[in-house]
């Protein structure tokens, strides 16, 4: 039988490490004074698709229900867990969470997450929070290799103030930024003045250390605002190395790639083939759609990524007992004598490669004995 494109099957080392990852940052979260949250799968679509969630019932798994309103599978836990905890009073509150989302604009159609997200927390506090758990996580994961990279919302949408776009040419203009098509920046900005065009177009390329944000600190010299947001970054960036990450870099055109983001962004990247283990940002406005002024910032991890990069296991020693129907309890019983070892019973040896220690059951004075072969 076949699956549907999207969906897949999988086996071994795969799940053990995905299982593992997830019990590491369940530890992680919980030392962290995270409390764990679970929302349903079925939600309805407007929790996503509403104005300011934004998100396109497109890419969505969707079907009307009884009532003629639409349900989806869960895209996203950022909006599913704001809808969850709108109600609740407004504290200091730090929520984790683990568990599949659905997209149909992504590689596989289901990819497992686990992720954070902090409410009415100082900003600053919420995002350096974020970034330290994922640190922690990814070093208690043994993955060393990987690069912080920052960005911030307020930048491109500073720069394109002047221009007065409308929703269209802004999201057109937002996507040629994401793809970082100078070519389709140009093209698009055709009738619009020189000067910020050509701002945008170097925009794309500054990423880099935190000389770009000095460099940037020159140019933007009259500017309070993009001062401001570089100023921010700078502060992470240096809270980020006062606990020994060097890591970090800034891609100050980057722009949002979730609609409800507003503000500091961030993304990690695996060294060694540059795919992204974790995305987050800023997102206060989410809870307008609740009437509720708050800060609000998080991220996910992608926890399939996560377990294709981790090492595989040093698992335990293997043992095979040889035994027959009448010998099959013998052999069970004798399990509990090998508690550190994994250990199958097999009546006819195959595979004897994957055993460290192969059994077998032999009669000594009426009496069944275990013994190496
Ligand atoms: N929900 C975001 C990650 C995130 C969590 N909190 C804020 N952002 C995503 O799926 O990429």
């Amino acid at each position: 039988m076949f699956l549907p494109a999207g969906s897949q099957d999988e086996t071994g080392v795969q799940i053990a490490n995905r299982l593992k990852a997830s019990e590491v940052f369940r530890k992680v979260t919980e030392k962290r004074n995270f409390k764990a949250i679970s929302t349903p799968v079925v939600e309805y679509a407007h929790t996503f698709t509403n104005e300011i969630a934004g998100m396109d019932l497109q890419s969505m798994l969707k079907w009307f229900n009884s009532e003629g309103e639409i349900e989806v599978l869960r895209p996203d836990w950022t909006a599913a867990v704001a809808r969850a905890i709108a109600k609740q009073h407004h504290a200091f509150q730090k929520w984790s969470y683990q568990g599949s989302v659905f997209r149909m604009d992504k590689d596989g159609t289901e990819s497992r997450q686990a992720g954070i997200e902090i409410v009415h927390a100082n900003p600053f506090l919420g995002e350096s929070e974020c970034l330290l758990t994922a640190i922690q996580y990814l070093k208690e994961l043994e993955i060393e290799e990987y690069v912080i990279e920052l960005g911030h919302t307020g930048i491109f949408e500073q720069m394109i103030l002047p221009l007065q776009l409308n929703q269209d040419e802004e999201e057109a203009l937002r996507l040629a930024m994401h793809e970082k098509r100078m070519d389709l920046v140009e093209e698009l900005l055709i009738n619009y003045s020189d000067e910020i065009k050509q701002d945008l177009v170097k925009l794309i390329d500054a990423y880099g250390g935190i000389d770009v944000i000095s460099h940037y600190e020159k140019v933007w010299s009259g500017h309070p605002e993009l001062l401001a947001i570089l100023q921010h970054i700078r502060k992470l960036i240096e809270l980020l190395e006062a606990t020994g990450v060097s890591e970090v870099i800034v891609d100050l055109g980057r722009v949002k790639n979730l609609p409800y983001y507003d503000g500091a962004m961030f993304r990690g990247f695996v060294t060694k083939d540059g795919s992204t283990c974790f995305s987050g940002g800023r997102y206060d406005r989410l809870y307008k759609q609740f009437e509720q002024e708050t800060t609000a910032v998080g991220l996910a991890f992608d926890v399939d990524l996560l377990a294709q990069h981790m090492m595989v296991e040093n698992s335990c020693s293997r043992a095979c007992i040889l035994a027959t129907p009448e010998t099959h309890a013998i052999a069970e019983k004798h399990r509990k004598e090998l508690p550190e070892e994994i250990v199958d019973i097999q009546y006819e040896l195959q595979n004897e490669t994957v055993y460290n220690t192969i059994y077998t059951i032999v009669r000594d004075n009426n009496q069944y004995k275990v013994v190496k072969r």
